[in-house]
């Protein structure tokens, strides 16, 4: 079985009637949310927050309730994918430019569960580009401010020959950095500079991360 699917099969586990859901965005989400649809098809009554126009969509097609933010108090239990995972249960999030949302719905969330396959699992992030929304107006000072602060390669991610805009109309500036030795103190750093929205680090929010594997093994991440 795909390994990305095996995770997101195993998380969606977790989820009790009378929960309120966050719902991820991405390939790995995009299973879950089909496993919570089977589920709510099967009589689990949840209520959930997509993080996505696009998740939204899939959700409602499925038949899950959505909610808005007006409505509810907290999320139980929020279940997304992630770029890249270290031993800390930090994460790289924001690959298919959903990281605001996605970080908005973390933070509103009492648990969030990762799910990745096992390309994702890393001993330091970095490797993939970090992800970070930006507003549009004044992005060339912004893009200086990050290049005195990160001192690696960016580029602005792009849709065709336009810039790449996300459900909130920012643009997503992709910093190359191949390693980061302090990803607490950078995404304080990064979320102060004018311009920057917010940052795919997700740092100390994930409760647990769920990885599947090739050989159809799946493996639940807790911190120690
Ligand atoms: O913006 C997108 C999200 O952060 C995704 O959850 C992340 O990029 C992982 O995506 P996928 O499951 O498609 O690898």
């Amino acid at each position: 079985m795909n390994s990305k699917k095996l995770a997101a099969e195993h998380a969606v586990q977790f989820i009790k009637s009378g929960m309120i859901v966050g719902l991820g965005t991405g390939s790995t989400a995009h299973f879950a949310i089909h496993a919570i649809g089977a589920r709510v098809q099967a009589g689990l009554t949840i209520q959930a927050i997509a993080t996505s126009e696009q998740s939204e969509a899939l959700a409602r097609e499925l038949e899950i309730p959505i909610v808005s933010f007006q409505e509810v108090n907290e999320i139980d239990l929020t279940i997304d994918g992630a770029d890249e995972v270290d031993s800390d249960l930090n994460v790289i999030k924001g690959g298919g430019g959903a990281l605001l949302r996605e970080k908005i719905v973390a933070s509103a969330s009492r648990e969030l569960i990762i799910i990745v396959d096992e390309s994702k699992v890393v001993s330091q992030l970095g490797a993939f580009p970090l992800p970070i929304e930006v507003v549009p107006f004044g992005i060339e000072m912004t893009m200086k401010k990050l290049a005195a602060l990160l001192e690696c390669p960016l580029t602005v991610r792009q849709s065709g020959n336009k810039p790449f805009v996300t459900d909130n109309e920012h643009y997503i500036v992709d910093c190359h950095t191949g390693s980061i030795a302090d990803a607490g103190k950078l995404t304080r750093e990064l979320n102060m500079i004018p311009g920057v929205v917010e940052n795919g680090l997700f740092i100390g929010m994930a409760a647990k991360v769920i990885v599947g594997y090739m050989d159809g093994a799946v493996r639940e991440l807790n911190h120690t």
